[in-house]
């Protein structure tokens, strides 16, 4: 578009509108078009009455010569000859009327002569009229000088010939003259049209131009984006909003800003490469977004429109500049929103396939890693190694130092086990202490046991787990695809009883997987279904180990402990199946069962005669539970009638360690019910001094290995000496158990020992056998004190 300078224009109010006045051009040129066809109308018109009167006039020659000729041979007497001449005659006479003065001949209507004209016609008519005189001499049959008046005819009519030529010339000449100057006339017409074309089409285009200026202006005044036109990269225009987007006043961004001014440094390349393009018509327009500055240097977002334009001759570029801050604030907002979301995602899913303790894969991840192996194995023929660890010490380790020291151990162990892997090697946790490591891509068993060996040597060195050297064992056991599973359920399960295998073999050490694992494990889930069955049954029942009390040298009580008369395999001890109740929670009742036989039977026994006897019953870590123990002693005491103090609750060390913290307040309640409390197996456990001092504990249990020290050339019964002088000193009863020898009983005598209890006092029997053994007591006490 090519304009006049907009910056000085003025808008234009209250004026016709372009279409108006394209309108009015229009109707202009229509006028001129009808006046030129009037024009050529008229000029048609005249040219046509010349040309009838050239007719007519030429008829008058052809008429002259027939009146002669009739005249000349009317003498031979053709017939009709005096009707023909008189017509002949007319016709002249009519003719040559209408020639002079105008009016109709030969139906066309003649204009009146010039006056060139009208003087030849006079001559013609004298001329007509002596001709027409001997005419009418030569044709009256009664005229004297008939044949001089018919030569007289022949002789004029020549003249006449002549005097009418002369009209016709004189008629050709003044139609010529008539020709040349409508000729000019039609050029002088043209010419007027020409020059009115043009200027209404001059008037037209400045009117449009003038109205397009007004139009371009107030939409650019009135517009809620920013305009402008650039020039040699300063603007020449801008409107209000876009001074008003860049902080500046209108004037003085016309006058003193340059496009670079509002454009931050990053983004001069982008700009000028899109001016360049614009002015080189590379493109008649762009569309991109950037940041701007204010005039304060703040900077904000917006999004332009250019194109290029020719205004007063020069290349120019003109855009429109929306202010994108807030769309982009909330595209970025939408932004952020959806990469947290991301992260969110990438969070659950890394969470959903992760353990949150020490960061390896958890069971989830180890499942898709696991299947991934075999699948890759069974395409490339190699075998895949499942290595599943269990901490040997873990729980102890745990309870004696805390669950924090606990979670540090663990993740040093998780980080050491990556350190021992290759990189596509996968190392899991599943929870608590295991840990199983995924080979792939293994070629021979011996490779699993490189791997294994190496990871047994690195976990034996110890962790420095909040300033305290901690040692940990690990057992490893080791199930191969496809030798000992074709899938992920199958390779998980054997690798299990593998790791079991290897714990039962004495821990830290490594073991396959075999055939004879699985027949073992088959037992066992036989044996879980049997000790459901065997509550119901009635097939356990209950032996007691007798206590003797070193200082009265009597029994004076005894310990309950379960035995189940197996069907097929007769007594079973509570060590085969023990551990199988307790993993599979059975123990909660038959440990109930336990505790309502022993109660029950002392409770007999004090009814038929024997009493002051008290029983101790051996408690599962399972059965420590606050809410189901409590009510639980309560009401077996209740059922029995036995008083509390009769009933003895012997809790192992480790047991009670594992949670000491929750045991203190169980321990407080069952003391306030008023039963007696054992620490079973001491020094085997990690209890500390401050724990023996925070449980109200009334007997420690020295366990049987301290006890066959003594006199066994190893400590020399040291140690005992000293659990015995501390518990004491802690004003707790202390229990030897396991005293196989009188020697051993001897020493724990000696050293003041409470109670003994071992095979050397008297093997777990029958209640019957038991009952038998204190009446007997009782018998021969009696006999002593009588
Ligand atoms: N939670 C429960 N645990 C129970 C229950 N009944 C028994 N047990 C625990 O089972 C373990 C094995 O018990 P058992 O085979 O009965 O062995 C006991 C004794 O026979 C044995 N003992 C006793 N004196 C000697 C001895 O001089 N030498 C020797 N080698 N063994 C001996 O010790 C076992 C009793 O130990 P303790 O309980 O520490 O006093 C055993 O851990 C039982 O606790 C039950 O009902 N619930």
């Amino acid at each position: 578009m090519a304009t006049t300078a907009i910056p000085g224009a003025e808008p234009v109010k209250g004026r016709a509108t372009p279409g108006a006045k394209v309108g009015a051009a229009y109707l202009l040129v229509c006028a001129l078009a009808a006046g030129n066809l009037l024009l050529a109308h008229g000029m048609v018109r005249e040219q046509n009455g010349v040309a009838e009167s050239v007719s007519v006039a030429g008829r008058l020659r052809m008429l002259s010569q027939k009146i002669a000729f009739e005249t000349a041979y009317h003498r031979l007497a053709p017939p009709g000859w005096r009707e023909r001449l008189r017509q002949s005659r007319a016709d002249y006479q009519a003719s040559l009327d209408a020639l002079s003065g105008g009016g109709s001949a030969f139906g066309h209507r003649l204009r009146r002569p010039s006056a060139a004209l009208a003087e030849r016609l006079a001559g013609l008519r004298v001329e007509w009229r002596l001709f027409g005189a001997d005419v009418d001499l030569a044709t009256d049959p009664a005229a004297a000088d008939a044949a001089g008046a018919l030569h007289r005819v022949a002789a004029r009519a020549p003249a006449l010939l002549e005097r009418a030529e002369g009209v016709v010339a004189r008629m050709a000449a003044e139609a010529g003259a008539s020709q040349e100057r409508a000729l000019r006339q039609m050029y002088a017409v043209l010419a007027a049209d020409m020059l009115l074309l043009a200027l209404a089409w001059r008037l037209t285009r400045r009117k449009l131009v003038r109205a397009a200026e007004s139009t371009f202006r107030s939409l650019a005044d009135n517009s809620v984006v920013g305009v402008y036109i650039a020039e040699d990269a300063r603007f020449r225009f801008v409107n209000p909003k876009m001074a008003e987007l860049f902080g500046y006043d209108r004037a003085e961004m016309m006058r003193s800003v340059g496009v670079f001014d509002i454009v931050p440094e990053e983004a001069h390349g982008l700009v000028l490469h899109h001016m360049r393009r614009r002015l080189s018509g590379e493109v008649s327009e762009v569309s991109y977004e950037r940041q701007a500055r204010r005039k304060d240097g703040t900077l904000f977002d917006i999004e332009v429109f250019g194109s290029r334009m020719a205004l007063d001759g020069k290349a120019v570029t003109i855009g429109v500049i929306l202010d994108v801050s807030e769309r982009k604030r909330v595209e970025r907002a939408a932004l952020r929103a959806e990469e947290a979301n991301r992260a969110y995602a990438r969070q659950l899913e890394y969470n959903a396939n992760h353990d949150a303790l020490t960061g390896l894969a958890n069971r989830n991840l180890l499942g898709d890693r696991l299947r991934g192996a075999i699948a890759a194995a069974r395409r490339n023929g190699k075998m895949v190694a499942v290595l599943l660890h269990d901490l040997d010490n873990f729980k102890v380790i745990n309870d004696s130092l805390g669950h924090a020291a606990g979670d540090l151990l663990l993740a040093n162990v998780a980080r050491c086990m990556n350190e021992a892997v290759r990189e596509s090697d996968t190392v899991a946790r599943l929870g608590g202490d295991e840990f199983v490591i995924v080979m792939p891509d293994v070629a021979r068993p011996e490779d699993a046991v490189a791997v294994a060996e190496k990871l047994l040597q690195v976990l034996s060195q110890p962790f420095v787990i909040e300033g305290q050297k901690v040692y940990v064992r690990t057992s490893i056991g080791i199930s191969l695809y496809p030798r000992d599973g074709a899938d992920e359920q199958t390779l998980m399960k054997n690798v299990d009883l593998a790791m079991y295998r290897a714990k039962q073999q004495g821990r830290g050490r490594l073991s396959f997987y075999t055939e004879e694992m699985n027949s073992a494990n088959r037992a066992r889930q036989r044996m879980e279904v049997e000790l459901h069955n065997a509550l119901e049954r009635g097939e356990f029942l209950l032996h007691y180990q007798p206590k003797l009390d070193t200082r009265g040298g009597r029994v004076t009580g005894a310990e309950a402990l379960l035995r189940w008369q197996h069907p097929r395999r007769g007594m079973v001890g509570p060590a085969d199946f023990i551990p199988l109740a307790e993993e599979t929670g059975l123990i909660t009742l038959i440990g109930a069962w336990v505790l309502r036989e022993a109660c029950r039977q002392t409770r007999c026994w004090q009814l038929a005669g024997l009493p002051g006897l008290s029983m101790a019953v051996n408690l599962s870590a399972c059965q420590l539970q606050r809410d189901e123990l409590l009510p639980l002693v309560r009401e077996v005491l209740r059922e029995s009638g036995l008083a509390p103090e009769c009933l003895e609750l012997e809790i192992t060390e480790t047991a009670i360690m594992r949670d000491a913290e929750e045991a203190v307040p169980l321990l407080v309640e069952l003391k306030a019910v008023g039963v007696r409390l054992s620490l079973d197996d001491f020094g085997t456990g990690y209890s500390s001094l401050n724990y023996l001092r925070r449980f109200p504990l009334d007997s420690l249990k020295i366990d049987r290995t301290f006890v066959s020290e003594i006199h066994s050339g190893m400590n020399e019964g040291t140690i005992i000496t000293a659990m015995i002088a501390m518990a004491r000193g802690m004003k707790l009863r202390v229990i030897a158990e396991g005293v196989e020898s009188e020697e051993q009983a001897e020493f724990l005598r000696a050293h003041d020992c409470h109670e003994l209890q071992g095979y050397h006092i008297g093997r777990p029997m029958p209640a019957a056998a038991l009952e038998a053994l204190l009446r007997a007591q009782r018998a021969a006490f009696e006999l002593t004190a009588s």
